[in-house]
């Protein structure tokens, strides 16, 4: 810098006519020489483009010295400095000899310039200038005490170096203002205008009034539930303004970013590992992934654009730490673990809900069949229930199906046994017109009729091995081919087999088919012989008792507490449908409303009921007059049959029975081949 020192002698130092008048010489000067010349008070430190803002600023007394100089060196430059050295000892400083009149008006243009002075500096608005330099030449009260800085030290000063982040130098060149914009100081909020300085329609500095909104009535209430609302969560949360400047960071996100206060002021287009907000400012829309900090922490981000009134207003970025989540994840899961739990638990201890209150039993055995059909009925798996006869499979089947998302939808029985072997595949696939000489019409099988809902296959033990192959193609490929039909149909149905019958034996004896009862026992279930569970008879009688008054329009209330023994000692080998039949006969037979010893038939109530099971020598055992169930008799008529000839075939034969009838009836009571 070449520099000239120059003493000020003017009676009133450089005032404004006075600085008028340098600034007019400077521009010819530099309008001739193409020189920038530069000024500054002796004793500080930062030099001001020589304008009438930047002067008056100075506040130069008599007896003062200024300091001017200029960066480009050359002949021009010192001739330039020489020329303005020349003009203020020659004419500035001669001044004083002014005439009264004019001493007069420079006190007016004076006293005008302080009340500017003092209005600016006591205005309750914030008020910064600057010279075309960017330097600041004005900041007022308010100004300093919203930014926490020394005004005064200010004076002269590049912006940027007090206030790094400062847009207000660009007003320079744009030279367009810029109006309530909204500018954030640590926690305040400011609207700000900028302004470019003019003279003549020439730049001169700019200007920024701004003032602090936040500390409006309703606005302040707001900011500050905002304020504690951000500084006590636990998500990391940053606000980016519309330029892409960070302009906000709460202390959880400080504290795990501890270069985070640094971070206030820059811009995300300069900090590439802000990547996923410049992604959302870029497309204005949310984005979520995974970050990793500096520190190695990773980091589950949020970044949302902001938009106020349809205009895009920033970005809100919002991040947990992962291995926060996981560990929430994992005590959620803990929960829902402990949750599941207790839900089972209370299930298995409550009663069931819809069609599963029809079945009746305490048990555990029953609580436990129970609790797993419950389960069974959410899922579309293949059901097999195995059990004697009367224990209550069907029961149990329809239940399934009526407390499944099938419920509305078609429940088919198939009675496996009951349906001749040469008709059953037509009844379960159907046939199409013509298939076969008869077939006059379309008939559709029952595999069509259950589609969409549940078809129970009973006694699906005594299916013929021909036929399994068929149900086995059903099952896997989910498809029927009807009889004479020119290709297979989608079925959707369900399917809940039954049986009497001990199918892994009959996988080794070659009359079941092995693939398909692994097909068939996806869910099993066993249900137990009444004489197995006898704590149920109770509230089996009970329940049955009620049923039947409904139906048969009696006024039973209950049963002799003495009688409840010998039913619960009795071996029930027609299971709860015996059960329910003996209560239904007793309640026909009974004269009062408890049902007595009288009612029943004396083979239960007898204490000699066990000789029934001896076999005696006469073929029908009458006991008491009573006559037995006909189950009974025809168990042991089949029992003797198979003692004397040890063959289903002979016995079969001795008895008008096929061979197959006598091997079903073995198996329902339980009659060993010998
Ligand atoms: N737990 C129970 N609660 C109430 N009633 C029951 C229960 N179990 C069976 N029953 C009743 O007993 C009778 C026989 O039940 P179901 O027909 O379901 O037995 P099953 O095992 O299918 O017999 P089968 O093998 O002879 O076809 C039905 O009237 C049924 O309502």
């Amino acid at each position: 810098m070449i520099t000239q020192e120059i003493k000020i002698l003017a009676t009133n130092g450089i005032h404004t006519r006075i600085a008028a008048m340098i600034v007019n010489k400077v521009a010819q000067i530099s309008n001739k020489s193409h020189v920038q010349l530069y000024i500054k008070k002796v004793g500080l430190k930062d030099w001001l483009g020589i304008s009438m803002l930047a002067l008056v600023s100075l506040k130069i007394k008599c007896n003062e010295s200024i300091i001017i100089g200029a960066k480009k060196s050359g002949d021009e430059t010192i001739e330039a400095l020489n020329e303005l050295k020349l003009y203020i000892e020659t004419v500035i400083n001669k001044s004083d000899n002014a005439t009264t009149s004019m001493n007069s008006i420079d006190k007016f243009i004076e006293e005008s310039a302080i009340v500017t002075d003092q209005i600016i500096s006591e205005s309750p608005i914030g008020i910064i200038v600057i010279d075309l330099n960017s330097n600041i030449i004005n900041i007022n009260n308010y100004a300093s005490n919203i930014l926490n800085i020394n005004g005064k030290e200010c004076i002269g000063k590049d912006i940027y170096k007090i206030l790094p982040h400062s847009e207000l130098p660009k007003i320079l060149t744009s030279k367009d203002k810029e109006l309530g914009k909204i500018l954030y100081l640590g926690n305040k909020t400011c609207t700000i205008n900028r302004s470019p300085l003019l003279s003549h329609d020439k730049i001169i500095g700019a200007v920024a009034v701004f003032q602090d909104v936040s500390e409006l009535v309703g606005v302040k209430e707001v900011n500050e539930k905002l304020q504690k609302i951000l500084a006590s969560s636990h998500d990391l949360i940053c606000f980016v303004d519309n330029t892409g400047v960070i302009n906000y960071c709460n202390p959880a996100y400080k504290q795990c970013f501890s270069s985070a206060d640094s971070e206030i002021g820059k811009n995300i287009f300069d900090m590439p590992s802000h990547n996923i907000i410049i992604q959302c400012f870029k497309d204005k829309k949310k984005i979520e992934n995974v970050l990793q900090t500096k520190d190695g922490i990773d980091v589950m981000t949020t970044a949302e654009p902001i938009f106020i009134d349809n205009k895009f207003n920033g970005v809100i970025s919002t991040s947990k730490p992962v291995n926060e989540l996981k560990e929430l994840m994992s005590k959620l899961q803990k929960s829902q673990e402990e949750l599941d739990y207790y839900k089972d638990e209370l299930m298995k201890h409550t009663s069931l809900k819809g069609s599963f209150k029809n079945i009746i039993g305490v048990s555990k055995a029953m609580h436990n069949i129970l609790f797993m059909c419950e389960k069974a009925s959410r899922t579309t798996s293949t059901v097999l229930i195995q059990g004697e006869s009367g224990t209550g499979k069907e029961l149990i089947a329809s239940a399934i199906h009526n407390n499944s998302p099938r419920k509305g939808k078609p429940f088919i029985r198939v009675n496996c046994a009951a349906i001749p072997e040469n008709l059953l595949e037509s009844e379960l696939f159907g046939y199409k017109k013509g298939a076969f000489t008869g077939a006059l019409k379309h008939k559709p099988g029952k595999f069509q009729l259950a589609d969409g809902g549940t078809i129970f296959l009973d006694e699906i033990g005594d299916m013929p091995l021909s036929m399994q192959a068929k149900l086995l193609r059903v099952l896997q490929e989910k498809e029927i081919d009807s009889l004479g039909g020119l290709k297979p149909q989608k079925i959707d149905i369900r399917v809940i087999a039954a049986t009497n019958r001990i199918l892994p034996e009959m996988i080794e004896n070659g009359t079941f088919r092995e693939d398909l009862y692994y097909r068939l026992n996806v869910v099993s279930i066993s249900l137990p012989s009444l004489k197995d569970r006898k704590e149920d008879i109770p509230i089996l009688v009970e329940h049955f008792i009620s049923k039947i008054n409904e139906s048969l329009h009696t006024t039973v209330t209950g049963i002799d507490q003495n009688v409840l023994p010998m039913l619960c000692n009795y071996s029930w080998p027609g299971n709860i449908r015996e059960l329910e039949n003996i209560i239904e006969r007793a309640i026909n037979l009974c004269d009062g409303h408890i049902l007595t010893a009288r009612d029943f038939p004396s083979y239960i109530c007898s204490k000699t009921h066990t000789a029934i099971t001896n076999q005696s020598q006469n073929l029908i055992n009458v006991y008491n007059d009573e006559l037995l169930p006909f189950e009974e008799y025809e168990k042991q008529i089949i029992e003797l049959a198979m003692k004397k000839y040890k063959s289903y075939n002979k016995a079969g034969k001795a008895l008008g029975l096929t061979h197959r009838t006598i091997s079903l009836k073995c198996q329902k009571y339980g009659i060993d081949k010998q």
